[in-house]
């Protein structure tokens, strides 16, 4: 059993903590947010994240956790320290340090024993070097202090699952001393452990998180066209899945890849090739392909009604993915304003992400259009002119085509998921358009009149 600390609780730094203490450690984590601190400390998960309360509710009653602000009187005395604070994205594409070094910081002025500092947070190829040196330069007390890479690999929505039964720890390091103490520390989950050097492992991070993005923008692009030369993508997925060298995960297409890495992981390796006088194309690739991609049936609806002025929009999800409450990056956060803009009534979707995306397109009128959160995705669709699908919710998945037919008053789908065949839409009279397959829109076409009238 060691003594760990955390520095931030968000969805890696709360999750490892947790799941430090489950596997007997005595852990205690620290945020700078006091609100949310409180929160925790009454059993409350601050993110939404499948089986993380139960085990917060476990291990704080067990006493193996516990949550603070009060950073020096939590690493003090740790065996090792975890930073899991954020690095987000900065205008110019390069990762935001000032966080790390905040924390760097604190741990100089703090630590009174030998310990190692472990960072799970994603950052560019060298940080860590610097903050080794950055926290020698300000120890106060004569300690040792090493640091550590350890990236994370979670997804969002899978986040305890994916810690607890993780596919490869990664640690970098750059003594037997640090290898030794980082392999103890995760002995009890039983996982794989690949040691490398500290440059290494950083590098790992990048270059796993931008391939699941290339290959989700390679997806797109030969979605897009499929639908030129009359293939169905989903069937060229399938088609390529059998081969192992490819594999059957990250093959669907859709209107992008969003969330809080692969757009800012992507920038930062490209960022970082920039500063190394290299230009990393294949990267850049897979960011050009994805900026088009989030817009994509914007355009082609537009292209179709000519505008959406008072026109009822049925919004269904609004996160960047299912499971999660998570709106970074999500392709709603790019449609809903234009739509808005050009005059739409939008009656938006989500089981658990509304609230979040209240806070930044509050409920009511903005300009010539609205945006109105419903909690029934039925009253979302009654008397809808169109439908927008972002996010693949079970909610959304659930609904048949015929529900599309008979609750919306034009039936015209445009699906960022693939979620339904294309047949079945067509056959219960919905115009149905996705991506990288051929339309549905035979039967749809004389409902579609009216529309058509209100447009003229
Ligand atoms: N979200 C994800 O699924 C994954 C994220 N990562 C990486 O992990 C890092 C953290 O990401 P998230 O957990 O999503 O971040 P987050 O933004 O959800 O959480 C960061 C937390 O750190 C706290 N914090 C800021 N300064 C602090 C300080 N001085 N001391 C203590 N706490 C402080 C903030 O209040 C916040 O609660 C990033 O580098 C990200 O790229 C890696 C794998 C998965
Ligand atoms: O570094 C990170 O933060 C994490 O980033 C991703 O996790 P996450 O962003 O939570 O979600 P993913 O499931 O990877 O999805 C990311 C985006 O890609 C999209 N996606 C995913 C798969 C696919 O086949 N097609 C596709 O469009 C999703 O809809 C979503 O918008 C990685 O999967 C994690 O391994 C990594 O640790």
């Amino acid at each position: 059993m060691y003594k760990i600390a955390v520095a931030g609780t968000g969805y890696v730094g709360l999750v490892a903590g947790v799941c430090f203490a489950e596997v007997g450690h005595q852990v205690t984590c620290v945020d700078i947010d006091e609100k949310k601190v409180e929160l925790m400390r009454s059993g409350v998960t601050p993110i939404y994240e499948t089986g993380l309360e139960e085990l917060m509710k476990k291990n704080y009653s067990s006493g193996r956790i516990e949550y603070t602000t009060d950073f020096n009187s939590a690493y003090k005395d740790a065996d090792a320290i975890f930073i899991g604070v954020g690095t987000p994205e900065q205008p110019d594409g390069s990762a935001n340090l000032s966080y790390i070094s905040t924390v760097a910081r604190q741990i100089a002025e703090s630590v009174e024993k030998d310990c190692l500092v472990v960072v799970k947070s994603t950052v560019p190829v060298g940080t860590n070097d610097k903050v080794e040196q950055f926290i020698q330069d300000f120890l106060v007390k004569d300690v040792k202090v090493e640091v550590a890479s350890n990236p994370e690999f979670l997804a969002q929505g899978s986040a305890v699952q994916d810690t607890l039964h993780a596919e490869r720890i990664i640690i970098g390091t750059e003594s037997k001393w640090a290898e030794e103490l980082l392999t103890k520390i995760y002995e009890p989950f039983h996982l794989p452990i690949v040691s490398v050097n500290r440059r290494s492992a950083e590098m790992i991070k990048y270059a796993s998180n931008d391939f699941l993005a290339l290959k989700i923008s390679y997806m797109n692009d030969i979605a897009n066209l499929c639908e030129l030369v009359g293939a169905d993508i989903q069937d060229v997925a399938k088609g390529m899945s059998y081969d192992e060298r490819i594999g059957s995960k990250f093959l669907n297409a859709g209107i992008g890849f969003g969330g809080s890495c692969f757009p800012k992981d992507t920038k930062a390796l490209e960022y970082i090739a920039k500063q190394n006088g290299y230009e990393l194309k294949t990267v850049k690739a897979a960011i050009d392909v994805n900026k088009e991609q989030k817009t994509i049936l914007y355009k082609k609806a537009s292209k179709r009604l000519i505008t959406f002025n008072g026109l009822k929009v049925a919004v269904l999800g609004l996160t960047f993915k299912p499971g999660t409450d998570d709106l970074r990056e999500a392709a709603s956060l790019e449609n809903v304003p234009l739509l808005i803009e050009q005059g739409a009534d939008i009656y938006a979707f989500d089981p658990v992400g509304a609230e979040n995306f209240a806070n930044v397109h509050p409920e009511g009128k903005h300009g010539k259009g609205s945006i109105t959160y419903v909690a029934n995705i039925e009253h979302a669709l009654e008397g809808a002119n169109v439908c927008f699908i972002f996010t693949e919710w079970g909610e959304v998945k659930a609904l048949t085509p015929e529900t599309y037919k008979k609750l919306m008053r034009t039936p015209l789908v445009y699906d960022g998921r693939n979620i339904y065949p294309v047949e079945d839409m067509q056959e219960a009279g919905v115009e149905y358009h996705s991506i990288g397959r051929k339309p549905a829109i035979r039967e749809a076409a004389k409902e579609l009149k009216n529309l058509e009238l209100q447009n003229s």
